[in-house]
């Protein structure tokens, strides 16, 4: 039947007249096939919730967490004094040194990871929008176009203030009042992906979903040869704008090819996927393509999980606060998490925090050659948008991402990306400014607001930040100094100034909304991974290899030319840390899988039909 996606409902007769004379049908509208309780996760992320099957699907709305906060309807909100709040790039140059710096802690891979993940329940048409298309919000007769939402460059600006430049290109979040989705009128930004962390960013959930990434052989995806290491396949409807031709040729078809840490990532989960598979055949001879397919999807979706709240969650927060909230068990066996009553959703606030992470983005790649030799520095930025030349140096780039830290973790940010964050595409960015920018046009509310929702802690003054225990002094005299209320600090900038949580490498706040919105996933996930009653759920004995995921043996299994790896690949080599051989990392064993079918009957791959 067809399906609102905005409201999720059944589209009545007189809402399909609409749609259908407006030519929406389309864009707002999805037909979903009837449910079946029995059956495996959907790539389109329907029939998650059985009662009400359009949550959660691609392009279904997102929630949030707090009421918007928007000004004359949907406008950004003002100052308490009814004046502006400050400009954006005027907040990050107070707040943001932008600097070189080295993180102690950390690797690339952490802010590599964590835009992967955003990938799976956020989408990138905003950023689209702002390269591809509304490309000239700067010009004089755009300055105030409703499309517009530019950051202006004053006079003194100490990057710019010797050039013309006086404007960085942004536009307003696109929502489902300007696609015609909705006639609600607080302004709801789309998102283009499913809700769940199902890996949506790999098996492709719109269109034709995964049946145009499948091999049909052995369970596996398509992928395509290229000196000798596999890739996901070129396509007429690539776009690689920054490939250098003839020689760079490589550019996906179906999947993500933006930045390195993404295009790696993305690579490396396609192998993963192909290795499963692989494995699952060696163990159960007599299983078809569709019985290996779908198992090693479901396996490379749990490990995908497990790596990203066992062992990303805990390098960012720390171990215990994530057991205090139940965000990862202690023991490794299932847990009851799914209430059908909770539909699948996920947060603005959430998708808006991972933006925290440009802070642990570096824009110097630092090369090394499989024995950990430093070859050279590259500039990142020059290789985003880029698959043809990533495919040329694939083992140099994969140890740039555990071999080097990341940025920062001070309070300082890195200069090309506050400055110059996607060369080729407009002359000026500063996806930091940009940050400020979004956090008001998407009507997030105060920071002092989401202090209260998750601490309960009133801030009345600027001083009242201090006293809460969440900056020092300095931060809130820098604080004091941009704005003139706390009520006019902005979620991010607040952020920003605040101290690290307490065994964690992030503030307490941007934890608390990742949290919200992982336990939202858990619960309203009928498919979740550590479920013991959902369809083709685990059996404690596959539980445990599944336990066994982490990201070293992801790079173990996929890396090129990977043969030594830390345990710990989120974090940075050290005592503590040492490099290991590849050997040394627990992989999952597929026996688990063993199907008793196969050497019963003795039959072959294509004979078997579950
Ligand atoms: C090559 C590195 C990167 C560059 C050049 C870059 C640049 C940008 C820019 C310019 C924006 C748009 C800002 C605006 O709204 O005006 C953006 C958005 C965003 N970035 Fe990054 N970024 C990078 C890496 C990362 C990383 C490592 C993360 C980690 C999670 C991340 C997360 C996000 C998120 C969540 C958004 C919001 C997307 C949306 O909802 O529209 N980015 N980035």
């Amino acid at each position: 039947s067809l399906y609102d996606y905005y409201s999720g409902e059944p589209v009545s007769s007189d809402l399909l007249d609409f749609y259908e004379t407006n030519g929406l049908k389309e864009t707002c509208t999805i037909d979903i096939k009837p449910c079946d309780p029995n059956e495996r996760r959907r790539v389109d992320g329907s029939c998650n919730n059985l009662k009400d099957p359009a949550r959660g699907t691609f392009f279904a709305p997102i929630k949030r967490i707090l009421p918007a906060n928007f000004s004359d309807g949907n406008k950004p909100r003002k100052a308490e004094s009814g004046k502006e709040l400050p400009p954006p790039r005027e907040v990050r140059l107070k707040l943001l040194n932008h600097t070189l710096s080295s993180h102690k802690v950390l690797n690339n891979n952490v802010p590599g990871f964590g835009a992967f993940v955003f990938l799976d329940i956020g989408s990138l048409h905003d950023n689209q929008n702002m390269l591809g298309k509304t490309t000239y919000c700067c010009n004089a007769d755009h300055l105030n176009d409703y499309a517009c939402t530019p950051n202006l460059i004053s006079e003194n600006d100490p990057v710019f203030k010797f050039t013309g430049v006086r404007c960085m290109n942004s536009t307003r979040p696109l929502t489902y009042q300007d696609f015609k989705c909705t006639q609600n009128e607080v302004p709801s930004p789309i998102k283009r992906a499913t809700t769940s962390f199902d890996l949506s960013q790999i098996y492709n959930s719109k269109g034709e979903g995964d049946q145009v990434l499948r091999s049909f052989k052995g369970g596996e995806l398509a992928v395509e040869e290229e000196n000798g290491a596999l890739f996901p396949p070129n396509g007429p409807t690539a776009s690689c704008p920054n490939n250098v031709k003839p020689n760079e040729t490589r550019c996906f078809e179906h999947y993500f090819g933006t930045f390195v840490s993404v295009s790696l990532f993305t690579i490396w989960f396609v192998r993963h996927h192909n290795y499963i598979a692989s494995e699952l055949a060696k163990v159960n001879p007599c299983w078809n393509d569709e019985m290996l397919y779908q198992t090693a999807r479901d396996i490379n979706i749990a490990f995908y999980n497990q790596v990203y709240f066992y062992e990303w969650n805990t390098a960012v927060q720390g171990r215990n606060y994530l057991v205090e909230n139940g965000i990862i068990s202690k023991d490794k066996g299932h847990r009851y998490l799914y209430d059908d009553t909770k539909s699948p959703e996920v947060t603005l606030d959430y998708t808006f925090i991972l933006r925290f992470f440009h802070l642990m983005q570096e824009s110097r790649t630092m090369l090394y050659d499989v024995h950990g030799n430093f070859i050279e520095e590259f500039k990142t930025f020059d290789a985003s948008f880029r698959t043809g030349l990533l495919a040329k140096n694939m083992s140099t780039f994969t140890q740039s991402m555990f071999r080097a830290p990341c940025h920062g973790g001070d309070g300082t940010v890195d200069f090309e990306l506050a400055n110059f964050a996607f060369p080729g595409f407009q002359i000026a960015i500063d996806a930091l400014a940009g940050d400020v920018n979004k956090c008001r046009n998407f009507g997030l509310p105060p920071y002092v607001d989401y202090i209260r929702h998750f601490l309960g802690i009133e801030i009345n003054s600027f001083e009242d930040f201090k006293t809460a225990g969440l900056m020092t002094s300095k931060k809130v005299r820098l604080l004091k100094s941009v704005y003139d209320h706390p009520r006019d600090v902005d979620l991010i900038a607040g952020e920003w100034c605040a101290k690290n949580m307490k065994g964690g490498n992030i503030p307490l706040i941007t934890a608390n909304i990742m949290n919200d919105n992982t336990l939202r996933a858990m619960k309203s996930d009928r498919h979740w991974y550590e479920c013991e009653n959902r369809p083709y759920a685990f059996t404690e004995k596959q539980l445990k290899e599944i336990r066994k995921s982490t990201l070293a043996s992801l790079f173990c299994t996929t890396g090129d030319g990977v043969t030594e790896i830390m345990k710990n690949a989120f974090f940075n080599i050290s005592p503590k840390n040492p490099l290991v051989p590849c050997e040394k990392i627990k992989k999952i064993n597929f026996k688990a899988w063993a199907d008793p079918a196969c050497k019963k009957n003795n039959i072959k791959c294509t004979e078997f039909v579950r």
